[in-house]
């Protein structure tokens, strides 16, 4: 990262200091334990895969309070009612903003919304240490996402293994080819692509399209931000990119689970 200060270092300076405060509370023992006594994950991946494989779009539909470019989205925030609606609407995974500081989320979020559905979850948040991982693991997230542009290529590495050696999925978020090609160093299948600059705020759907071509067949890609209307998914679909992440348009209407299916021409 260069030395301009931004919102994602901002986020990652404060990330710092709660994970200090954390080990200071939770032992990394205690949430070991806590973490081997959760049931096996629910497999992300392969909700995402099997929707794909059935020429279906794969939804991840985040539970998002607020942001820090938008302030509060939405005021009535029930996280296990949000969950149903999803799973009424058709979504393949749910998405959980557990960033407290600058997102209104809270871990508790995603054990409210994972109990109500039988949907995989994702913990959505700005992981740099292992203990976050275990966290998440014992919190019973199936999967994390790991972005490129907060870690170096070894901290990279380190925790994806440490993540799949806990058992859970990982999407690995790019913004740009150099960051992409980190992420095609590892294994993984899923390649989340941030239409959102995580410096500047900008949202553009061409962030995805000028990657896309660099990524193979063996990965599946997840277009993540800005996906604002029904025209956007169509012109997803019409390039092959048939996994999308998407937070705001659906949680500013009332009946997020029927803007999903709106927005995907899902039957409900
Ligand atoms: O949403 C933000 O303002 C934001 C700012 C800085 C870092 C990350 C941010 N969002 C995280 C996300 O990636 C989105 O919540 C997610 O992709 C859904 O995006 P959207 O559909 O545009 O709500």
């Amino acid at each position: 990262m260069s030395d301009t200060p931004t919102i994602l270092k901002k986020i990652i300076a404060r990330k710092r200091e709660e994970i200090a405060e954390r080990k200071a509370q939770v032992s990394i023992q205690s949430l070991e334990q806590a973490a081997a006594t959760q049931k096996p994950t629910r497999g992300f991946v392969q909700a995402i895969e099997s929707r794909i494989a059935a020429g279906q779009s794969a939804v991840i539909a985040e539970i998002k309070k607020a942001s820090p470019s938008k302030g509060v989205i939405r005021e009535n925030f029930v996280p296990a009612e949000l969950a149903r609606s999803y799973e009424r609407g058709g979504a393949a995974c749910l998405s959980v903003l557990t960033d407290v500081d600058f997102f209104q989320g809270a871990d508790e979020y995603l054990v409210q919304a994972r109990q109500a559905v039988n949907l995989p979850v994702i913990r959505k948040d700005f992981l740099v240490d292992e203990y976050q991982l275990l966290e998440a693991r014992a919190m019973g997230a199936d999967c994390v996402l790991l972005i490129v542009a907060a870690l170096s290529p070894e901290r990279l590495q380190t925790l994806n293994q440490f993540a799949l050696e806990l058992g859970l999925d990982v999407l690995v978020e790019v913004h740009n080819m150099q960051e992409l090609e980190q992420a095609l160093v590892l294994p993984n299948r899923l390649i989340g692509i941030n239409n959102r600059n995580l410096h500047t705020f900008e949202v553009s759907l061409d962030t995805t399209y000028a990657l896309l071509d660099s990524i193979g067949d063996d990965r599946i890609v997840v277009t993540e931000s800005g996906i604002l209307a029904p025209a956007d998914v169509e012109a997803m679909r019409a390039r092959d990119v048939n996994a999308f992440l998407v937070g705001e348009a659906f949680m500013r209407r009332d009946d997020p689970g029927a803007a999903l299916a709106e927005f995907f021409d899902f039957k409900v």
